[in-house]
């Protein structure tokens, strides 16, 4: 495979280039089934990197090995500098502080306020106690997600764009430096989606958070990417921007540009 090059020039923020998660050669199988092949990436400090791909891919499957959720075969991940797979239970929960996800599904507590949602990791995750503290962090990140006004109430009376807002405010909250996204705008309206893209841009701008996005949403893709890289049969085939990529001579790149998802 071509391995993935860094194209520092296309960073965001460029952050005198930290790398903050380094894949290097991984596999995964599950049973007889080779879902990554061989994969490498670097994920450098402030910058947003979009991976594009067919159903099915292992894109997932990359970022839950990012977080330690599964481990790969072979090759290694390391995020801060550290071995992922060398890591124990403390190790990974700490870590779990410093990298945030948002899959798919995003799931609040439907028996929990929109509010009491935003405690939730405050105070088991971080053990916060001060309750000053904790109303100015909700606070904060609520306006971030625009949804002041829904503090209040409960999942079930919000949109499943709003939804979306709040589960990316509850993972937001935390303050974590590294943002996983799975999809975060499928199912929603475009003016909605364009609503979350333009959400992950700005949590990249005031937070120099460095985010790996997976989606299937080119618009969600131009909005928010420093760089883009194109996974096909368990590698990555192609990378760089987003107009380079629009414009490559391989028909199956340029595909993700035309198609509707
Ligand atoms: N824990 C697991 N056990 C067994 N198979 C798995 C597991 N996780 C993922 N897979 C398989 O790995 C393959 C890749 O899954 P993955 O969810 O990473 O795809 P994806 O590229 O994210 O696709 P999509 O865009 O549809 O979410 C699928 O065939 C899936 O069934």
């Amino acid at each position: 495979m071509a391995e993935v090059k860094y194209k520092g020039e296309n960073a965001a923020t460029g952050h005198e280039g930290e790398i903050v998660v380094d894949i290097d050669h991984i596999s995964k199988s599950f049973g007889s089934k080779e879902v990554l092949k061989d994969i490498s990436l670097q994920l450098k400090k402030g910058e947003n990197i979009v991976v594009l791909g067919k159903s099915g891919q292992g894109k997932s499957v990359t970022i839950q090995c990012i977080v330690g959720l599964l481990t790969p075969d072979n090759g290694t991940v390391k995020v801060f500098g550290d071995d992922v797979a060398g890591m124990d239970e403390d190790e990974l929960k700490k870590l779990r502080t410093r990298v945030g996800f948002l899959f798919q599904s995003g799931a609040l507590y439907d028996s929990m306020t929109v509010r009491e949602n935003l405690e939730f990791p405050l105070t088991r995750v971080l053990k916060m106690a001060d309750k000053a503290e904790i109303d100015t962090r909700v606070e904060e990140v609520l306006e971030g997600v625009g949804l002041m006004d829904a503090v209040d109430k409960m999942p079930s009376d919000l949109s499943g764009g709003m939804r979306k807002r709040v589960g990316l405010a509850r993972t937001l909250i935390v303050k974590p430096e590294i943002m996983l996204y799975d999809e975060p705008t499928t199912g929603l309206d475009p003016i909605t989606s364009r609503e979350i893209s333009e959400l992950i841009l700005n949590m990249q701008k005031k937070y120099q958070t460095s985010s790996i996005i997976i989606t299937h949403d080119m618009e969600c893709a131009k909005i928010t990417a420093d760089r883009v890289v194109v996974m096909r049969d368990g590698t990555y085939i192609a990378e760089g921007n987003f107009d380079e990529l629009q414009h490559s001579d391989d028909e199956f790149v340029r595909s993700f540009f035309t198609e509707t998802k």
